[in-house]
């Protein structure tokens, strides 16, 4: 396996990769835009911080890669969608680096309070300026946060050590958890109009693009201090600068810009504003820790197929992934064996039942569904990622429900397929052993392995049917490795599940559907 570094990673993540004899790693040292798109083609897997930018262009010509690790927290240099599209896994190291960006964004807040860089700079210039610059404090000042994610709690706790009056908005935070971390939660207004320092510690998404704008800028209290060491887009810089140059706001500490670096950006020229490029994750420790965990995030995921971080697929933890590992393969083949019987499907409803199935993560097994139905129809790779937008894109509607119900089984999984307004079901159970069956085919009871390939056969319950597929079957040289036999309560239908050693060719099928006691034969390759 070829891993790609694009950005610097800390050299205890290189030597985790590099320990692991199966992995080739490719580091060359900050390549360029055309190198990265030269040598990706032949990588399984790439690692990005923030310099390199993942676009769906880029990915096009990337057949092998299988997984983008972001040694870091925010996503917004990847094409998410398009790396999904293609089957990508994306994932990041939440909170590795999250005390090191809360670290910097206090020192930005105290250097800005006190005017540290500048006066060091005088400094540098040979004067002892006193008087220039006055500083404010920051007891009892009111610190307004918006985002109280992994690094708005750890500034929170913070800013409260420092005795400031600490107020937050985060809309998927209640008010009574943002009260447990010391905070008052308020609509952002509030927090615009009561806050002497401002800093913004969410995501960049749709939301929040220019957060502080014209608009909210004209909310806030004169002499606001606005810190960002989050997202350059998260402010309209240019609404910044004039705000700034008004007087309106006092001052700015700036880590991240809209475009970095922010060469020929006015607010450089302002005296009241510091800066830092990029920094809120350069410490010695945040590097080891992304580094580590994108390291083995990478491994558990190429090696072993564990999900960890993915922002494009649910998480499960190594124990979860033991546990789920039979319901997945149960799931595809499920979906495996509906995706060969029925054309075009329309809609699928899953039901999860059976204690072990109540608290394991579903979405990994309905994703498997998705896969196992789409594999046999698509030509493009079908996989876990992308699996769910391939349905969208097919306008196939799916449910999945949990029910209590358990009819003796620890787990177990029934899909429903809709197709030309007739429905077939298949539900499967996994047995002790990790074996899987399918123990329902519509409503017929049975125990079939869920492997190999099968004929599936229905017909008129009447003597010498199974007699004919037997002697058909050898007319042609194929050899019945196993069978099992259902019929309805009715007793008037009968199938029967036929696991061959070879593959029956057409001929055998017509010769089978020719007996007017046989109602249909499908062949699946599971
Ligand atoms: N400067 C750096 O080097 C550096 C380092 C690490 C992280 N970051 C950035 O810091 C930011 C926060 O990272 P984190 O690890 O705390 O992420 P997090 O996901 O733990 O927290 C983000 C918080 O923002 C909240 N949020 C989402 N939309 C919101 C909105 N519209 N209004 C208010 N709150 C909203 C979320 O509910 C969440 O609680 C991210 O943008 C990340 O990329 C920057
Ligand atoms: O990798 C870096 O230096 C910055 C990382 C930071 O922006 C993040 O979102 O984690």
């Amino acid at each position: 396996m070829r891993i790609l570094i694009c950005d610097g990673l800390h050299p205890q993540g290189l030597d985790i990769l590099r320990a692991d004899p199966d992995v080739e790693v490719l580091a060359p040292d900050q390549p360029s835009a055309e190198l990265i798109r030269e040598i990706l083609p032949e990588c399984d897997a790439m690692v990005v911080r923030s310099r390199t930018k993942v676009t769906a262009d880029l990915l096009e010509n990337a057949p092998r890669l299988k997984v983008i690790g972001r040694a870091g927290t925010g996503v917004d240099n990847i094409q998410v969608q398009a790396a999904s599209a293609r089957g990508i896994l994306v994932m990041n190291t939440p909170g590795a680096n999250a005390m090191a960006a809360a670290e910097h964004t206090m020192a930005l807040m105290l250097a800005l309070a006190r005017h540290v860089p500048q006066a060091t700079q005088s400094m540098r210039e040979g004067r002892w300026d006193k008087k220039r610059f006055m500083g404010t404090e920051l007891y009892q000042q009111t610190l307004g946060i918006v985002g109280l994610g992994k690094i708005g709690t750890i500034v929170a706790d913070r800013a409260l050590g420092f005795k400031m009056n600490v107020l937050a908005h985060d809309p998927h935070i209640t008010p009574e958890t943002a009260a447990i971390l010391g905070t008052e939660w308020v609509e952002l207004d509030k927090l615009w109009s009561r806050a002497d320092f401002i800093t913004l510690h969410t995501p960049l998404t749709a939301e929040t693009r220019n957060l502080i704008n014209r608009d909210t800028l004209s909310k806030m209290k004169k002499g606001v201090r606005i810190i960002n060491c989050a997202r350059g887009g998260l402010i309209d810089e240019e609404a910044l600068y004039e705000a700034i140059v008004s007087g309106h706001v006092a001052g700015a500490a700036l880590d991240v810009f809209a475009k970095e670096p922010p060469e020929g950006s006015p607010l450089l020229r302002l005296p009241n504003v510091i800066f830092t490029p990029h920094l809120g994750a350069s410490s010695t420790q945040a590097q080891e820790n992304v580094s580590r965990a994108i390291a083995m995030q990478i491994l558990d995921y190429l090696k072993r197929g564990i999900i960890r971080n993915a922002v494009n697929f649910p998480s499960m933890s190594a124990r979860e992934y033991d546990r789920l590992r039979p319901y997945m393969r149960l799931a595809e083949q499920l979906g495996h064996l509906h995706g060969q019987l029925s054309t075009p499907i329309e809609r699928v409803d899953i039901e999860y039942s059976g204690p072990e199935l109540q608290e394991l993560p579903l979405d990994p097994l309905t994703q498997s569904i998705a896969k196992g139905l789409l594999d046999p129809i698509l030509a493009e790779k079908v996989n876990l990622v992308n699996a769910p937008l391939l349905l969208q894109e097919r306008k196939i509607q799916l449910t999945a429900t949990r029910t209590t119900a358990t009819q003796g089984y620890t787990g177990l999984i029934r899909v429903t397929v809709e197709s030309k307004g007739q429905k077939k079901s298949a539900t499967g159970a996994v047995f002790p052993g990790n074996e899987i069956r399918l123990i329902r085919f519509n409503t017929y009871r049975l125990e079939a392995e869920l492997e190999g390939i099968n004929l599936i056969v229905q017909n008129k319950d009447t003597p010498g049917v199974i007699g004919f597929i037997g002697t058909t079957l050898g007319t042609f040289h194929i050899n019945i490795a196993n069978m099992h036999l259902s019929r309805t309560p009715e007793k008037d239908k009968a199938v029967a599940i036929i696991r061959l050693d070879t593959e029956a060719p057409e001929e055998a099928l017509n010769a089978l559907r020719a007996n007017p006691m046989i109602l249909s034969v499908e062949q699946v390759r599971l």
